[in-house]
């Protein structure tokens, strides 16, 4: 996921959900008219994996697919808002579906903070999702993802369509930070380096196990590295200065990864690895049911979560600050459609 290379190459056929071609998928984007959603549809436009790039938004939509329709690869491009029912021509068919949809924030505001905005708009596409594509993939962006992740989850267990493997909270940016910011630090080419980041999407939540870069560090490169891995989203947001959040660069992680899960879903490629937020075991005697950590993508979405390796006493005290918070995270999320608080 490191460079971003549209796949060009020859496929395999494998049976799809979707009437798109064998060899190549439909995906949806949900919020595409925004901020992310534009250039993320943009670089989605340049993926010969991609059959039908069938985008959503409340407002402008058909604009921005207009647009995109114009640059000559081969995919078809759609644009629907809600009226003469558009959610459901947009998702109906979807192999993968990735929701940019919602508020970003503004500077002093935590991504928590967006929670009452963004689980509202994520739940009500996630009914549509389950009622016109529950077979297809679910790759969340819109933010809090340790919240928006467990509450699709739970939506989909409202309508008895939840396989754990089709829930995926894209972690990507942190991945793609972490990479840069090592790279500039030592000098190297950063698509060359292979950062984990572990946890969740949010502050001390985001844990990046620089013990295993294969680089060393000083303890003062080790805690400044971590806090602007941690906290790189605020940078920009500050950057920014009330206009957004990251746009961009989130634009380009998501098309990484769903690059990935292209290659894993429609060429059948084995041993793509994506750090991402999903249902993990490995904290479950915590009782936290979700953590980002290196996951293998396969045809069906997530085919193997892994474990973390081995942490040092640093990592170690990170993720001790991360699995209280995170374990809030998850419940405020899966409150919200449970008890509907
Ligand atoms: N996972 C991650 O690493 C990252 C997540 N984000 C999050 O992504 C989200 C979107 O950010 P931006 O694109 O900058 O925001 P934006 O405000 O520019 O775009 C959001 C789009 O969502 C649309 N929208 C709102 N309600 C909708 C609904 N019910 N159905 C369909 N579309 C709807 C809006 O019309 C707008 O076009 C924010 O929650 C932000 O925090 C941002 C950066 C990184
Ligand atoms: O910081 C934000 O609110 C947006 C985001 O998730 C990121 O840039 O990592």
């Amino acid at each position: 996921m490191f460079a971003f290379k549209p796949s060009n190459f020859g496929v395999v056929k494998r049976a799809f959900s979707s009437s798109a071609a064998a060899n190549a998928a439909k995906v949806a984007v949900l919020g595409a008219a925004g901020g992310i959603g534009q250039p993320l549809s943009l670089l989605l436009k340049h993926n010969k994996l991609i059959s039908h790039l069938s985008l959503y938004d409340i407002v402008n939509t058909p604009g921005v697919a207009a647009d995109i329709s114009h640059i000559n690869t081969a995919s078809k491009v759609t644009g629907y808002v809600p009226d003469n029912d558009g959610l459901k021509l947009t998702l109906s068919d979807s192999d993968i579906i990735v929701i940019p949809a919602g508020v970003p924030r503004k500077p002093g505001m935590t991504r928590d903070d967006l929670f009452y905005t963004n689980a509202g708009i994520v739940k009500e596409l996630a009914e549509a999702a389950a009622q016109y594509a529950p077979k297809a993939i679910m790759a969340v962006i819109s933010n809090p993802v340790n919240s928006t992740v467990p509450i699709v989850s739970e939506v989909y267990k409202k309508h008895n369509i939840y396989d754990p493997r089709r829930i995926i909270g894209i972690t990507t940016l942190d991945v793609v930070r972490a990479s840069r910011f090592v790279s500039e630090l030592k000098g190297t080419d950063p698509s060359n380096e292979k950062i984990t980041v572990v946890g969740g999407h949010s502050g001390v939540t985001i844990i990046p196990l620089l013990s295993q870069s294969g680089h060393s560090f000083t303890d003062e490169e080790l805690k400044t590295l971590t806090h602007r891995i941690q906290f790189g989203g605020d940078e920009v947001v500050k950057a920014k200065a009330g206009t957004g959040s990251a746009t961009l660069s989130m634009a380009y992680a998501a098309s990484c990864f769903v690059d990935s899960l292209l290659r894993a879903l429609v060429k059948g490629e084995k041993g793509i690895i994506e750090p991402s937020y999903v249902k993990s075991n490995l904290f479950s005697s915590d009782n936290i049911d979700y953590f980002a950590s290196n996951v293998e993508l396969g045809t069906e979405g997530v085919a193997k979560v892994h474990p973390l390796g081995k942490l040092s006493a640093y990592e170690k005290e990170l993720l001790s600050a991360a699995l209280p918070e995170l374990k809030k995270n998850i419940a405020k999320g899966a409150d919200f459609v449970v008890s509907g608080k």
